[in-house]
């Protein structure tokens, strides 16, 4: 994920996303607007009563019993009203803002599951992290603010202008004459903040970035005496994440709020200038400026609201562009192919040509037939093109020129679940969830409790898991703490042959186990010899002697095949220099033991 991408200012996507849910429900959302001008109405009802009162009661000194009672009933009624309808409303909108957002976290989550794996070559876990979690929660701060704060505010703002319009036309004129002024510091602050707004996010992810992959790395930072390098890196994060958090909250209180105040105490004084002059015309009404003066007071109180919330609705919006920018990552090609089950796992490569970067090929015109239950070794140096191949195989990227056919069918004709169904893969760096074993076989595929037994006894991991207290239903930790390493890959091999794959994928399984490890996980391989294709990455090459045939790349192209026995009779043969090789250097190993 380029970093320089998440600060482009997409302020339309926020706004868009916020929209969307905003009229998911629009008969909801009309009646909480209703709500809210109903409870407005109370709310400025208020001062126009004490008007009434000041002018008809108070000033001629007359105090008629049931018209004053009648007054300040309702008075009574309105603030109470008033109160309980804005209570509701703001309950009906933080309703609608968890809502939207419980769903969007659940729309992101999902998304960032269906990204293709190229997605996840530059993506830094602990930012994608920050987006499904703090950026989620922000927009949560859209909703509240916009729907409860902004649009509440605006409504309460133009009910006081009407209710200053009926008592007085021309000195609501004057007060009208904060809005603008008031718009334009808005858009200024504005324009100065959302740098700011986006780059302070934009730390924040890089310091979950930082979190995370530490954490994760524990083992390599300490082995590494990295402790102090990192604590450095961090410290540079989070210092930099403190001044421009200093620097966006010190643009809002040094520009917004005395600005606004300072604009405020113009208009009252205009207004009690101008109150003065009817005055001396004879025509003021006591009342109209009390009533003013408690109007002045409420029409600043929303525009200092909107504005003193801006900074948090700035950061909302920031954040929903992240969000957004993220769900516009297109996903990977989740086909609908309607090629059916994979039913023998016969597979045909040709003429594939592959490259991650334009100009810099991986694999170059490979091709090969593999028949239905062959067992197929994969080797070659370090970045030779292996793991790549087994990626391709497994549709993780596509190809640029040349085809991939299972049983005669192209990779792109089968639906993505018979793929996942048809193939398995063990990875070299075993995933284990933190999960029973069962749920770690299983992995969501609802398998009966036979087929995973089956699978963890073809894996040779029966015997281990029943010798548990608590069987196949064991916790285990995050990262399968509580097994062996050979454990945990026999676990990863059970959970492939629990789909019952017709092709089986092996990314240097042994790579990591131990040699009688390594003999237990051979014994399971060649027991299904003949029933699965089996494609294996090895470096070891003794794990791979029996394979029915062996591949050799080197740079991206194949530049020998056989097995063991015709390719050791090529005089200069890649396989034989490096079987031979190893060969020796087992041999020095063994004397120095
Ligand atoms: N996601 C990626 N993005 C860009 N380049 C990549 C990516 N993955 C691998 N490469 C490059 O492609 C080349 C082949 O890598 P690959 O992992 O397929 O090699 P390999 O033979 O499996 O190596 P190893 O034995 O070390 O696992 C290497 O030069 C590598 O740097």
């Amino acid at each position: 994920m380029p970093r320089n991408r998440a600060d482009k200012n997409q302020d339309g996507g926020a706004l868009r996303l916020l929209m969307s849910y905003v009229f998911a429900d629009k008969p909801r959302f009309i009646k909480t607007l209703l709500l809210v001008v109903v409870a407005t109405a109370f709310d400025v009802l208020g001062p126009m009563l004490s008007k009434i009162f000041i002018d008809d009661f108070i000033v001629p000194g007359h105090y008629p019993l049931w018209p004053i009672v009648g007054i300040v009933a309702l008075f009574i009624f309105a603030v109470v009203v008033g109160t309980l309808l804005k209570y509701q409303q703001s309950m009906r909108f933080l309703d609608m803002a968890l809502n939207a957002v419980l769903d969007i976290r659940k729309r992101v989550f999902q998304h960032v599951l269906s990204l293709p794996m190229s997605f996840f070559d530059y993506a830094r876990t602990g930012q994608l992290v920050s987006r499904i979690t703090n950026d989620t929660e922000s927009i949560k701060d859209i909703y509240v603010q916009f729907l409860s704060n902004v649009l509440s505010n605006i409504i309460l703002l133009l009910g006081i202008l009407v209710a200053m319009a009926i008592l007085d036309l021309q000195l609501m004129l004057i007060a009208l004459l904060l809005l603008p002024t008031v718009v334009g510091l808005i858009y200024v602050y504005q324009r100065f903040s959302v740098k700011v707004v986006s780059e302070s996010r934009q730390l924040r992810s890089d310091i979950n970035a930082t979190v995370s992959e530490s954490i994760s790395g524990m083992a390599v930072i300490q082995a590494t005496n990295q402790q102090q390098a990192k604590t450095a890196q961090f410290d540079g994060i989070n210092n930099r994440y403190y001044s421009t958090r200093l620097k966006a909250v010190t643009v809002g209180s040094l520009l917004l709020r005395p600005a606004i105040n300072f604009l405020s105490i113009l208009v009252l004084a205009s207004i009690v200038w101008f109150f003065g002059l009817k005055v001396v015309q004879g025509v003021a009404e006591i009342g109209v400026l009390y009533a003013y003066l408690n109007y002045l007071g409420r029409f600043t109180e929303p525009l200092v609201e909107i504005t003193q919330r801006f900074s948090l609705y700035q950061q909302a919006i920031v954040a929903g562009n992240r969000v957004y920018e993220l769900l516009q990552e297109p996903s990977a090609n989740t086909q609908q192919g309607h090629g059916g089950a994979i039913a023998k796992g016969q597979l045909s490569i040709s003429q594939l040509q592959f490259a991650y970067q334009p100009n810099k090929p991986v694999l170059d015109n490979i091709n090969v037939e593999i028949e239905a239950g062959a067992f197929y070794a994969v080797v070659g140096h370090t970045g030779s093109g292996k793991s790549t191949l087994l990626s391709l195989l497994l549709n993780f990227y596509q190809p640029q020129s040349g085809a991939i056919l299972i049983d005669a069918k192209a990779l792109g004709d089968y639906s993505h679940d018979s793929l996942r169904q048809g193939i398995g893969f063990i990875p070299q760096e075993p995933f284990i969830l933190a999960s029973s074993i069962f749920d770690n076989i299983d992995m969501g595929r609802h398998l009966t409790p036979q087929a995973v037994e089956r699978a963890a006894k073809q894996a040779h991991l029966h015997d281990v898991i029943m010798a548990m207290t608590e069987g196949y239903q064991t916790e285990l930790g995050e990262g399968g703490l509580r097994l062996s390493t050979g454990q945990r890959q026999q676990l990863i091999i059970a959970r492939a042959l629990a789909g019952s794959p017709k092709i089986l994928l092996l990314d240097e399984a042994t790579a990591n186990v131990d040699s009688e490890t390594e003999q237990v996980v051979q014994r399971a391989l060649s027991q299904l010899h003949r029933q699965v294709t089996m494609i294996v990455v090895a470096h070891r090459l003794s794990t791979i002697r029996n394979a029915d045939r062996i591949l050799v790349l080197d740079k991206g192209h194949l530049i020998e095949q056989g097995n063991h026995e015709q390719l050791m009779t090529l005089e200069h043969g890649r396989y034989r220099a490096m079987y031979e090789l190893q060969q020796q250097a087992q041999k020095v190993a063994q004397a120095e033991a």
